[in-house]
């Protein structure tokens, strides 16, 4: 696998997979046609996440891979209309249940839940948010295949995985796909609504797009 590398090859193609149109949509349109720059909607959850991804990475080459959309955000950690950047991206219930707890696919022996970002990039895109006006925060993002709904379930997964800042529903699939090709990876989230129990009409959706078009904005000034 490929050592991390503090910036990106200048020729270095940037592939990034959403879950869905609308979000796909509002990263393009803040990379404003970046020919450097493909942004795919891959579908909702891990699997078709991982799939998307490794069918772009198998036809074109690329130096970076990102996922990005909406996420839920943990109450203290990021709040509604921040967005988030990975430090770690994190399967939380890739592993088992036992009888004394969660067990996870790195305890039992069969692999990892658990993906390092680029942080050198993570850290010049936060910088380049930051002077956009964005609020935002760099920490663990985890990826779950049932998206929370419950303030149970929320603190069983903080307390599980302290420091935790947003939930999805793609990256650690994306981050597989790049991990099997030796690409670098990283996550960001802009944050619709809390972890915790659902209350899907409370969702700042509009929000939480126009969060990624900026998001799209200032990774072009991150990468040129
Ligand atoms: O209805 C719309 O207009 C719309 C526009 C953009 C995205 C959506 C989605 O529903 C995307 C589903 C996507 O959202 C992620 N997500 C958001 N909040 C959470 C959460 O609290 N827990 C887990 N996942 C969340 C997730 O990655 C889904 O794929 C709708």
């Amino acid at each position: 696998m490929k050592t991390e590398d503090s910036s990106l090859r200048p020729q270095g193609r940037v592939l990034i997979v959403t879950a869905v149109p609308a979000e796909r949509d509002a990263i393009a349109s803040g990379l404003n046609g970046c020919a450097q720059v493909d942004v795919i909607a891959g579908g909702v959850g891990p699997a078709f996440a991982a799939a998307a991804a490794a069918k772009a990475l198998s036809e074109a080459d690329y130096a970076l891979v990102v996922s990005a959309g909406i996420g839920g955000g943990f109450p203290e950690r990021a709040e509604v209309g921040s967005l988030v950047l990975a430090d770690h991206m994190i399967a939380a219930d890739w592993g088992a249940e036992t009888l004394e707890g969660f067990a996870s696919v790195d305890e039992l022996g069969f692999g990892t839940a658990s993906f390092s970002t680029h942080s050198g990039l993570t850290a010049s895109w936060q910088a380049a948010l930051q002077n956009a006006g964005a609020s935002v925060a760099v920490g663990p993002i985890l990826t779950v295949s049932t998206a929370t709904g419950t303030a149970r379930t929320a603190a069983l997964l903080a307390a599980r995985l302290p420091g935790a800042a947003a939930e999805a529903m793609e990256g650690c699939g994306v981050a597989a796909a790049a991990q099997l090709c030796g690409l670098p990876v990283m996550e960001i989230r802009a944050i619709s609504n809390r972890v915790g129990p659902r209350d899907r009409e409370s969702w700042r959706i509009p929000e939480a797009l126009e969060r990624l078009q900026t998001a799209g904005k200032t990774l072009l000034e991150v990468l040129q």
